[in-house]
């Protein structure tokens, strides 16, 4: 769950697409890039680190033009090494630069065509260098000397035909300029909005809807699955279905834990799901426990807040910030590696010892993954002097593997796998565990948009919406990318020089 932006401005864009990538930060703190460009040359600028990190004033100064497409990343294939920073770039045809929200499932077979069949070079394990390949591999194949919105789309249908799993993404074509896709099912999210100006009308695309407020961009709407979005460097806009099938499926966990709330992904506000998620749970609670005796409901911020004040308010129970959260650490959750992860809980979460004191309380989390934080967070309530400490889940066991763009390549790393409710409960150190129930999440989410009918929900269900997720599949993915063995390739990465992708 990388964050993309493409920007086609009237006026310089560095600032705008910087600003536009802090404020979807939280969708990746590993690395960030922008590249621009003066319809001449290409511009770019990445390294690991958080946005603010990672360009100074000099670098800003050197971005110019009014095209431009950038990238935070939270890494899901090869590794986490600068060189597999985003935007990527290739050469040919026209000179191509693209940033890539998701993950594709039949990467090897890809590498395996564009060695053998389209003699491309690829220089690092990233699948956006795939994905970017097959894409110009495939804008290639035009026979107009002058490229046409027609041969784009001709491109993004070929891309369609040829690549599977889950991908949004901006492409800035030198000379020409910015395309946004998004694969036949939708599964990650990509918005796109205009702004007018004296000068004309600037264009964006990215990953939130927020990014467009944030910049006083005015939502046109999503990119729809298989489709795909050209704006020309002189700011014409073309849109055009290029999948031959397509099977609306967004990934329900955007909903319950990805997105900001503030963003509205396939018509749907991520804010009133995540508060009808709250609703929800009550009911359940109401339903499975009606003598319930809990005195207090306490949200683990940031994301279960919305949901949390919703369930308190229906159990008629008081809703209290227990836990103060250091704004100056970001999510656990995306963070590379188990270890780092485990000790920035304690760092990030302080509990306010009087809200537990003798007190029975019902910590809300949006989900519970590893169960890294609810673990943690049940022994710090304690230690704070709590009676019963119960726990409820704005979302199902989480029990399966994701393939689509969220780092949870191995089943053994989730709490809930293979584990009953009861299980899971003793593990994490319960005195009673709460989940969602599956058809209320869906239901949740669904409100806000009857035309969603499907979900994108195989970390509860094990369900895939691309047909070719096999065991084997999910076999090899595990042992490359499990947190142990990313480990073991980590240490040797580092002594492997890979050439930088810079233009
Ligand atoms: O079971 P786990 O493996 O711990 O994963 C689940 C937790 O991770 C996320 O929080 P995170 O700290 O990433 O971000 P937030 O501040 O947005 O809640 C999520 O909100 C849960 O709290
Ligand atoms: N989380 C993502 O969307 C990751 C994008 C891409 N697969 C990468 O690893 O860089
Ligand atoms: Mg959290």
């Amino acid at each position: 769950m990388c964050g993309i932006v493409g920007m086609v401005s009237t006026s310089p864009v560095n600032q705008d697409i910087y600003d536009a990538l802090t404020v979807l930060q939280h969708r990746g703190q590993d690395a960030a890039g922008i590249v621009t460009t003066d319809g001449r040359r290409m511009y770019l600028r990445k390294a690991n680190g958080l946005v603010r990190d990672v360009f100074r004033t000099d670098h800003m100064l050197r971005l110019v033009g009014n095209a431009g497409v950038g990238h935070v990343r939270y890494p899901t294939a090869g590794l986490d090494s600068s060189a597999e920073a985003q935007p990527f770039y290739v050469n040919t045809p026209y000179g191509i630069c693209l940033s890539h929200n998701g993950n594709l499932t039949n990467a090897d077979q890809l590498k395996d065509e564009l060695y053998r069949s389209d003699r491309r070079h690829l220089n690092t394990d990233s699948d956006t260098e795939i994905l970017l390949n097959v894409f110009a591999h495939e804008l290639m194949q035009s026979e107009s000397l002058q490229l046409a919105p027609e041969d784009i789309f001709e491109a993004v249908g070929a891309v369609h035909r040829r690549c599977r799993g889950g991908y949004a993404a901006t492409a800035l074509i030198s000379g020409y300029g910015l395309v946004g896709f998004r694969d036949p099912n939708g599964i990650r999210p990509v918005v796109y909005g205009k702004r007018e100006t004296e000068q004309g009308t600037d264009y964006m695309i990215a990953s939130e809807s927020v990014a467009l407020d944030a910049l006083g961009f005015e939502r046109i709407g999503d990119i729809r699955p298989g489709e795909a979005v050209v704006i020309t460097l002189d700011g014409e806009i073309h849109v055009r279905q290029c999948a031959d099938h397509t099977h609306h499926s967004p990934c329900i966990f955007e909903y319950v834990y990805l997105a900001r709330p503030d963003s509205v992904i396939d018509d749907v506000y991520v804010y009133k799901a995540r508060l009808r998620m709250g609703t929800y749970l009550a009911d359940k609670i109401q339903r499975e426990w009606p003598d319930h005796d809990i005195d207090v409901v306490i949200p683990i911020p940031s994301t279960s807040r919305t949901a949390a004040v919703e369930l308190a308010s229906q159990l008629d129970v008081k809703y209290r910030e227990g836990f103060i959260k250091n704004r100056y650490i970001g999510r656990t959750f995306i963070m590379p590696g188990q270890q780092q992860r485990v000790k920035s809980v304690r760092k990030k979460l302080n509990p306010i010892d009087l809200e537990f004191a003798g007190k029975n309380v019902l910590l809300v989390d949006d989900s519970i993954v590893r169960g890294t934080t609810s673990r943690q967070i049940i022994e710090m309530a304690r230690e704070a002097g709590a009676n019963k400490v119960y726990f409820a889940s704005a979302a199902p066991p989480v029990r399966y593997p994701n393939v689509y763009g969220i780092d949870m390549p191995s089943a053994t790393e989730l709490v809930a796998h293979g584990h009953s409710d009861e299980e899971i409960t003793e593990i994490i150190g319960a005195d009673r565990l709460i989940y969602q129930d599956m058809e209320d999440l869906k239901r949740a989410v669904s409100v806000g948009n009857d035309a969603l009918q499907s979900y994108e929900d195989s970390v509860f269900t094990g369900q895939y919406v691309t047909a070719d997720v096999s065991p084997e599949y999910l076999e090899q993915l595990e042992l490359f990318r499990a947190d142990a063995n990313r480990e073991a390739r980590r240490k040797k990465d580092n002594a492997v020089l890979e050439i930088h992708n810079d233009a």
